[in-house]
C-alpha cells in the first residue's frame, strides 16, 4: 500500500510555466503528487503551507547531462550523493550518462541504476544506454534491450563514435525505437593531446590546445547522419560560435536538431583560467608540475569570448534549446596534479541555476520564462517525458527559486562528492529554496 502523501499548499509564488505561458502570482496546491489547482488565492486546509512570496515557482528543472559515476567510480559520486545535490540545485529529474564501470550497455545496467535511483526517492534519475559495447566504438550496445528497460536515449558521451557507418546505423535504430541521440562531438584524431582551447593562453602555458574544429566537424557529420536517418539528435555540450550557425541552419532546413549549451561555457572564457606560477620543491629539486587550476579543465574546453557571445545569443534567440550541466565530478586527488594530467570535467548541479539567472537572466539574454523552458520544458520535450509543466493534473516535480538573494558559492556546501569547480568564491543571485519530486519536499535550504 502506498503512503498517503501530504497535501501542500505554495501561496502567492510567481508562476512561470512555459506549458501554458503562465507568468502570474498564483498559488498551487499539491495533492497526492500531483498538481491539483493554480488559482490566485486558494483556500484550502493542508498537511502544510509555504510561503513562496517573492520566488519564481517553476517546472522542477531537467538535467540532461549528469555523470553520476555509479557503478564503478563511486568515490567520485554515487547515484545517492548525485541526485541529492540534483534537488540541492533545483534538478528534479537527471539523464545519467552511461560512462560508468561497466558501462551502461545493456538492460541489466539501466535496470541498476533505476532501481537505486528509486531507494533514494531524492531526484528522477534516467538512465541513458551507450551507442557501443563497452564504449569501444566497433559494435552496437544492447539498444532494444535498453529500450525495453526504459532508456530516453542513447549516447556515446565522453567521447564520439568515431566510425560514421556505425553511428549511421546507431541512429537508425534511435529513429525507429523513437529515442534521443545524445552527442559529444570532439574528432578524437584531431585533438592531438590537447588539453585547452588552442589559443595565447594554451600557447602561454606550453600545452597542446583544442580547436574548434575538433567539436565543428563532427557536429556537422553529425547534423548530416541526422538528416540522412531522421533521428533526433540533440547536441552535447555546444561551446563553439560554429555550433550555433549548423544548428541554426539545420533547423531551417527542418532537420530534428536540439542543441544543450553549459552554465561554464557561457560563464568563463580560456582567459579564465587561473595560472599558477611553477614552484620547485627545494628539498628534492624537482619542478613541481602544476601549471594551472585544473577545476578549469574540460571537455569540450573553455573558449573565447567570440564563441561565449555567440553562444549567449544562440540561447537568447532560441536556436539553443537546453542548459545543462555536464555535471562531471571528480576527486580532489584525481583533479590535484597539472592540466596536461588531470581528467576533464567540472561539478554543475549545484551552481547551474544560479550561473543561468545570475548570467542569462540579469545578464539580459534571458527571460524567467525562457530560464524555465531551457531548464525544464524543452529538456522534457526533448526526451519525451509528461515532465517540465506543472498544470493541474501533472505531476507536482516543482522547484522554488528565489531571484534576490545575492550570496557567494561555497563548494562546502555540495552535496556531490565532487569539489572540481571554477566558481568557488563566485558571487551570484538566485537561490533554490526548496524542491519537490512527485510532490513531497526533497531539498530545503534550512537558512530561510
Ligand atoms: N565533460 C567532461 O569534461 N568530462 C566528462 C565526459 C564528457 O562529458 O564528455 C566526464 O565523464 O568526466
Ligand atoms: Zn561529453
Ligand atoms: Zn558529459
Amino acid at each position: 500500500m502506498e503512503e498517503k502523501k501530504m497535501t501542500i499548499l505554495i501561496k502567492n509564488g510567481r508562476v512561470i510555466n512555459p506549458a501554458t505561458g503562465t507568468d502570474e502570482t498564483l498559488d498551487v496546491l499539491v495533492e497526492n503528487g500531483v498538481v491539483a489547482r493554480t488559482e490566485k488565492s486558494i483556500k484550502e486546509k493542508c498537511d502544510r503551507v509555504i510561503d513562496a512570496k517573492g520566488c519564481f515557482v517553476m517546472p522542477g528543472f531537467i538535467d540532461m547531462h549528469v555523470h553520476l559515476r555509479d557503478p564503478g567510480f563511486e568515490q567520485k559520486e554515487t547515484i545517492e550523493t548525485g541526485a541529492r545535490a540534483a534537488v540541492h540545485g533545483g534538478f528534479t529529474t537527471i539523464l545519467a550518462m552511461p560512462n560508468t564501470k561497466p558501462v551502461v550497455d545493456n538492460p541489466d545496467v539501466v535496470n541498476y541504476v533505476h532501481n537505486k535511483a528509486k531507494t533514494v526517492g531524492a531526484a528522477n534519475v534516467l538512465q541513458v544506454g551507450a551507442v557501443t559495447k563497452g564504449q569501444q566504438g566497433k559494435e552496437l550496445s544492447d539498444i532494444e534491450g535498453m529500450v525495453k528497460a526504459g532508456i530516453p536515449a542513447i549516447s556515446e558521451d565522453g567521447k564520439s563514435v568515431m566510425n560514421a557507418q556505425l553511428y549511421r546505423e546507431a541512429m537508425e535504430l534511435a529513429a525507429k525505437y523513437n529515442i534521443a541521440v545524445l552527442a559529444h562531438c570532439e574528432d578524437i584524431n584531431l585533438v592531438n593531446g590537447g588539453v585547452m582551447n588552442a589559443d595565447v593562453n594554451a600557447r602561454e602555458l606550453g600545452l597542446g590546445g583544442i580547436t574548434n574544429s575538433v567539436e565543428d566537424i563532427i557536429i556537422a557529420r553529425d547534423i548530416m547522419l541526422s538528416r540522412d536517418t531522421g533521428a533526433r539528435l540533440h547536441l552535447c555540450h555546444c561551446s563553439t560560435k560554429d555550433s550555433v550557425s549548423m544548428v541554426k541552419h539545420a533547423k531551417m532546413e527542418g532537420i530534428h536538431v536540439t542543441a544543450e549549451v553549459c552554465p561554464h561555457h557561457f560563464t568563463l572564457t580560456s582567459d579564465d583560467i587561473r595560472k599558477i606560477e611553477p614552484t620547485v620543491d627545494t628539498e628534492k629539486k624537482v619542478a613541481i608540475e602544476a601549471d594551472a587550476d585544473t577545476n578549469y579543465k574540460m571537455n569540450p574546453p573553455l573558449r573565447t569570448k567570440e564563441d561565449v557571445q555567440a553562444l549567449k545569443e544562440g540561447l537568447r534567440d532560441d536556436v539553443m534549446d537546453v542548459i545543462a550541466t555536464d555535471h562531471a565530478p571528480h576527486t580532489f586527488e584525481d583533479k590535484n596534479t597539472s592540466m596536461k594530467s588531470a581528467p576533464f570535467g567540472i561539478v554543475g548541479l549545484e551552481t547551474a541555476a544560479c550561473l543561468t539567472y545570475t548570467e542569462l537572466v540579469l545578464g539580459g539574454y534571458l527571460t524567467p520564462m525562457q530560464m524555465a523552458e531551457k531548464m525544464s520544458y524543452n529538456p522534457a520535450k526533448i526526451i519525451g517525458i509528461d515532465k517540465g509543466d506543472i498544470e493541474p493534473g501533472k505531476v507536482a516535480d516543482i522547484v522554488i527559486f528565489d531571484p534576490d538573494e545575492t550570496y557567494v558559492i561555497d563548494k562546502n556546501t555540495f552535496f556531490s562528492k565532487g569539489r572540481n569547480t571554477p566558481f568557488d568564491g563566485r558571487k551570484v543571485t538566485g537561490k533554490v529554496r526548496m524542491t519537490l519530486v512527485n510532490g513531497q519536499v526533497v531539498y530545503e535550504d534550512k537558512e530561510k
